[in-house]
Parts: structure tokens; C-alpha cells; sequence
């Protein structure tokens, strides 16, 4: 993998070189590009008003900058609200900026290009990053509102909001599709209360985050985690048939089963009990549900760390 430079570009407001661009501009006498810039630099100013996704945002920069610079692609990271874009092409010129807001991390930018910047592109490039910076800044935080909205402060798995419009839509493309095999791991701890009762509830609170931390080890990045209740948690697994589910269930009650949990030096044991449910079309996101609840009660009346299959 090639190994990325480090970040040594810092785009402020206060280092926007748009002012220095009229200065150099005028001394070199080349009018059209200080012109051109201007116009791009009003027209994106007005474009970035027009959204609060941030994806969006970066999307319309990048379409407007490569109409006069020629960069062919975009890589974004914004590591605390989880946002990571590419736009365009891989390439093998890069520049690579780290976006700050009054001291306030708004993530990193590399822009890619066939061959190296020159100095007049990169003024160019670094004149119009500033228009960014302040609705960047706003999307950001509005996707952080929405970020907490939807998860659970606790665990920072998602919550029961996440997972109602999660399902909801997952219904609605399976329905749409003609059902695609997605499943459900409906999953709830073991004996909890004797956790809480043992070890108090921050004790058990510990336990619930090393869980998440455990089952999250175990999912691809596409899976979705839900906590809908106190010790219930809800998996969601796209396009995976009941087979599939099954070996990822086992694969969880394993995983849990075997954490190697210790509060204030005392060994924990740990187990979680699964239902799996795979949809079948076309019956409700209830009965499915339900189906899961089902297999969930079987488990725990079996004897607990286990996996059961709806039927
Ligand atoms: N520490 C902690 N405990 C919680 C939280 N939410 C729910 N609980 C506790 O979870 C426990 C759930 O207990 P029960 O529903 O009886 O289930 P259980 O003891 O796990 O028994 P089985 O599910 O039958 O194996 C209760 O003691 C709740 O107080 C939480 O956020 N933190």
C-alpha cells in the first residue's frame, strides 16, 4: 500500500490566499486566472449554501474546482463523525490538507491528480478551500446532532430510532426487490441481573460496552448493531440468508462467551442468548420481529448461550 505523506497543508480562513492572489496576480500581470478564480470562488460560496450534508458539500467543491484545476479525485476523512468519502479516481499526485476551523479539527482532504500541482493550481486550489471551511463546518456539526440522535450514549452501538428506520427501509427494499435474504440476530445478555446485583451497575454497564466492543470485532462493516433495550441487542445482516446468519450467531455466542472480562479484578463470565430470523417476503417487519423473539425465548429456555433458529 503506498504510504500516504504526512499533512503538512493547514487551510484556515486566515491562510486563504485569495488576497494574496490579487497581489501576485497583479505583479505578474495574468488578469483572466485572478477573474477566474474570483467568479469560481463567488459561485462555489453560493453553491455551499444550498446543503447541510457533507457529503453533498464536498461533492459540489469537487465538481467545481476540477472545472478549472485538474484534479481527478477526492479523498475526505473526518474521523470523529465517521465520515469518509472518495470522489472521482485514484491518481498518483496528491495534496494533502488538513482542514482546521478556529483550532477545530474539520477533517482531511487529499486531492489527487495525474501530475504534480503546479504553483499556479495550487493558489488556485488553495484560494477556493476556504469557501469550505464554514459550511463544512455546519454540516459537520449537523451530522453529529443526527449521529447522537440515532445512537446509544452508553454502548455508542445505534438505538431503537436507528433500528425502527433501519428495518423499515431494509422491509421496503426487500419488498421492492422480491426479498432478498437479509436476517435478524435478535440477541439479549445472560443473567444480567445477577451481573448488576453482583458488580453493581456500573459493573454492568462495563460489561454491556466490552459486549458491543465484542460483537463489533466479530461484524463485517456493513452489519448493524442495534440496542433496543437494556441487555437486548439487535443485529441486522444485509443480504445474508439464514444459513449465513446462523454461522455469524455462533461465531457471536462464541465470542462473548470466551471475552476475557475483569472488573476491579474479578473475572466476569459472560454469555448472550440469539434468535435468528431471515425475512420472508412478504410478511411484516412485526412478524419478523416476532419470529426472532420466538427463536430468542427457545434459547434461553434451553439453557442460555445458545443460538436458535426461527422457524
Ligand atoms: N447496568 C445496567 N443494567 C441494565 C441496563 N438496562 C437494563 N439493565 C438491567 O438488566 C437486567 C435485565 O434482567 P432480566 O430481564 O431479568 O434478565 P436477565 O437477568 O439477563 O435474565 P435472562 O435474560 O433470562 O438470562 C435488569 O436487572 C436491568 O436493571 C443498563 O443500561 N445498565
Amino acid at each position: 500500500m503506498q504510504k500516504l505523506p504526512p499533512i503538512s497543508n493547514i487551510i484556515d480562513f486566515d491562510t486563504s490566499r485569495l488576497p494574496q492572489l490579487e497581489v501576485t496576480r497583479q505583479r505578474n500581470q495574468v488578469q483572466p486566472v485572478k477573474n477566474n478564480i474570483a467568479d469560481l470562488h463567488r459561485q462555489l460560496v453560493l453553491q455551499l449554501q444550498t446543503s447541510l450534508e457533507a457529503d453533498r458539500l464536498l461533492s459540489m467543491f469537487f465538481d467545481t474546482v476540477r472545472g478549472s484545476i485538474p484534479v481527478r479525485g477526492l479523498n475526505y476523512q473526518h474521523a470523529s463523525t465517521d465520515l469518509h468519502l472518495e470522489l472521482g479516481e485514484n491518481a498518483i499526485h496528491s495534496m494533502h490538507y488538513r482542514l482546521n476551523h478556529q483550532g477545530e479539527n474539520l477533517g482531511e482532504l487529499i486531492l489527487r491528480s495525474d501530475c504534480h500541482f503546479d504553483e499556479s493550481q495550487l493558489t488556485q486550489l488553495e484560494a477556493l478551500l476556504p469557501c469550505l471551511l464554514f459550511p463544512l463546518r455546519n454540516a459537520l456539526l449537523y451530522r453529529s446532532v443526527i449521529l447522537d440522535a440515532l445512537r446509544d450514549p452508553l454502548t455508542g452501538a445505534a438505538n431503537r430510532v436507528a433500528m425502527d428506520q433501519t428495518l423499515s427501509r431494509e422491509i421496503e427494499m426487500a419488498r421492492r426487490r422480491g426479498g432478498l435474504p437479509f436476517s435478524l440476530l435478535m440477541l439479549d445478555l445472560d443473567h444480567f441481573k445477577s451481573i448488576n446485583d453482583r458488580h453493581g451497575h456500573q459493573g454492568g454497564d462495563e460489561v454491556l460496552k466490552a459486549v458491543v466492543a465484542c460483537l463489533k470485532l466479530q461484524l463485517r462493516n456493513m452489519d448493524m448493531l442495534f440496542r433496543f433495550g437494556g441487555e437486548e441487542f439487535l443485529v441486522l445482516l444485509s443480504n445474508t440468508p439464514l444459513e449465513a446468519a446462523g454461522i455469524v450467531g455462533n461465531r457471536l455466542c462464541e465470542a462473548v462467551e470466551t471475552l476475557p472480562f475483569v472488573y476491579k479484578g474479578e473475572a466476569v463470565p459472560v454469555s448472550i442468548s440469539i434468535g435468528c430470523a431471515t425475512y420472508r417476503f412478504p410478511e411484516s417487519l412485526d412478524d419478523l420481529l416476532r419470529r426472532a423473539d420466538d427463536a430468542l425465548y427457545q434459547a434461553k429456555r434451553n439453557g442460555r448461550n445458545q443460538l436458535r433458529m426461527a422457524i
